[in-house]
């Protein structure tokens, strides 16, 4: 019986903002972070449960206080107290009669539910020697079932249609186990067209992304429309016709705005608008795609919870999914909306970069295709260029694909050194002048 001893949670911020990297319409300045959490165990081997919540600085420490806050429903308790029931586990630790109050199963207090839930992901797939993937790939129907809140989304999908989707994907799991093994995952990048780059960063950036074997790239647009159109079309002529490009708006428009500039953008063709304009407008989400279709509407990594993506597939609202493995209540709460997601037949592209989150999704992603939609039809995930180094199993990109990573685990642990070097304010990189001023 593995029991958690101990929780420690850290406050790690990299100073992305110095360069630009990260950068957006909304969000000019970045420091990619994480509130991160390591659960202790009494483990012979001594191992441990890492999990983070993703932030992009100023607000990682209501981060870290909420974690803090949440631990008291994990420590003491064992493993298997948890991994026997995976989804009382999660109604558990999201339903504490008190701290639901400051959400529910939203903002701050969800964000850190995300890194303790992934945490005991992390460890329950180190104790059984699998990668993540695996660890829910191995898993009967009925099991994968049981790791599922339904609660109030049973009128888009109930226990026994999610049952009926998995059992339809079970016979043929390990020919895609072999796909995803020789050819990897699909994925596209957004390295080259953060908004604070200059035209020639970009341009270089997007032959290198080609020379990579990267296929698909995505600009952020949502500044003004003439520089919008100017860097769209300067990377047209980079990546020629048929690649494919998608655009990011982070949240910048209303919605007649959004319906408006894509008049514009589209004859750029780009296969989506991400984020067109507030996250919590389903109705407006929908305006939008109906205006700008055959342009799909894509959205998710500021969607709170299960129940807004719920909205925004019965309104038609979105044609991308993009579930984001921290914002929701961790690898529970995406499981209901992969099973959603296979239900309306959207496709699910997660969001990614940050720190860590190309470590987190690429499970995410290969679960789907494994278990849930078994599909790559119009699927891509994320891909950016930064910070993989801190990681012990960094992701691994061939060709424009993700890899399956083979350790045990969530991928996400990361390296002692960085954390002597970015936890805030008082690792070494935050200490020196160059990286506070
Ligand atoms: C501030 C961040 O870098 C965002 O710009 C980023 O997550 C972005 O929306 C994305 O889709 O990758
Ligand atoms: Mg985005």
């Amino acid at each position: 019986m593995i029991k958690i001893i101990d929780i420690e949670v850290i406050d790690l911020r990299f100073p992305t903002s110095k360069s630009l990297d990260g950068s957006d319409a909304m969000n000019p300045d970045p420091d990619y972070s994480a509130a991160y959490v390591i659960l202790k165990t009494d483990h012979v081997d001594g191992l441990e449960g890492h999990g983070l919540t993703f932030t992009i600085g100023r607000g990682n420490e209501l981060c870290v206080a909420a974690i803090e806050a949440l631990s008291y429903l994990v420590k003491g308790k064992t493993l298997a107290s948890f991994t026997s029931d995976m989804g009382a586990f999660w109604k558990m630790i999201t339903g504490d009669s008190q701290l639901r109050w400051v959400g529910p199963e939203k903002g701050v207090i969800h964000l850190a539910t995300g890194a303790i839930v992934n945490a005991v992901w992390d460890l329950y797939a180190k104790v059984e020697g699998k990668p993540l993937w695996q660890l829910i790939a191995d898993m009967s129907p009925e099991a994968l079932v049981k790791c599922v809140d339904f609660t109030y989304i049973t009128d888009a999908i109930t226990p026994e249609e999610a049952l009926a989707i998995l059992k339809a994907k079970e016979s043929t799991k390990a020919e895609r186990i072999e796909k995803l093994k020789s050819t990897g995952y699909p994925a596209y990048t957004t390295s080259a067209g953060w908004l604070g780059y200059s035209d020639d960063k970009m341009r270089r950036l997007c032959r290198e992304a080609k020379a990579q074997g990267f296929s698909n790239m995505k600009i952020k647009v949502g500044s003004d429309l003439n520089d919008d159109m100017r860097r769209a079309a300067i990377i047209r002529e980079e990546i020629g016709p048929d690649l494919r490009l998608m655009m990011d708006a982070n949240q910048k428009w209303d919605v007649g705005e959004a319906i408006a500039n894509m008049e514009k953008l589209a004859q750029f063709n780009p296969y989506w608008i991400e984020e067109p304009t507030s996250p919590d407008d389903v109705l407006g989400h929908a305006t939008i795609a109906k205006a700008v279709a055959p342009i799909k509407v894509a959205t998710g990594e500021h969607c709170q919870n299960r129940v807004v993506f719920k909205q925004l597939m019965q309104a038609g609202a979105i044609g991308i999914c993009q579930i984001d493995s921290c914002r929701v209540g961790g690898v529970n709460e995406i499981l209901a909306i992969l099973l959603m997601a296979a239900k309306f037949d959207i496709p699910v592209c997660p969001h990614a970069g940050g720190v860590g989150l190309c470590e987190y999704v690429q499970h995410l992603s290969m679960i789907d295709y494994i278990v849930i939609s078994g599909s790559l039809e119009e699927r891509i995930i994320e891909y950016v260029d930064h910070l993989h180094e801190h990681f012990l199993d960094p992701v691994v990109i061939k060709n424009g694909a993700y890899m399956p990573p083979m350790l045990p685990g969530y991928s996400i642990t990361m390296k002692k050194e960085t954390f002597y070097d970015y936890t805030y304010p008082y690792g070494k990189m935050w200490m020196t002048e160059s990286a506070v001023g």
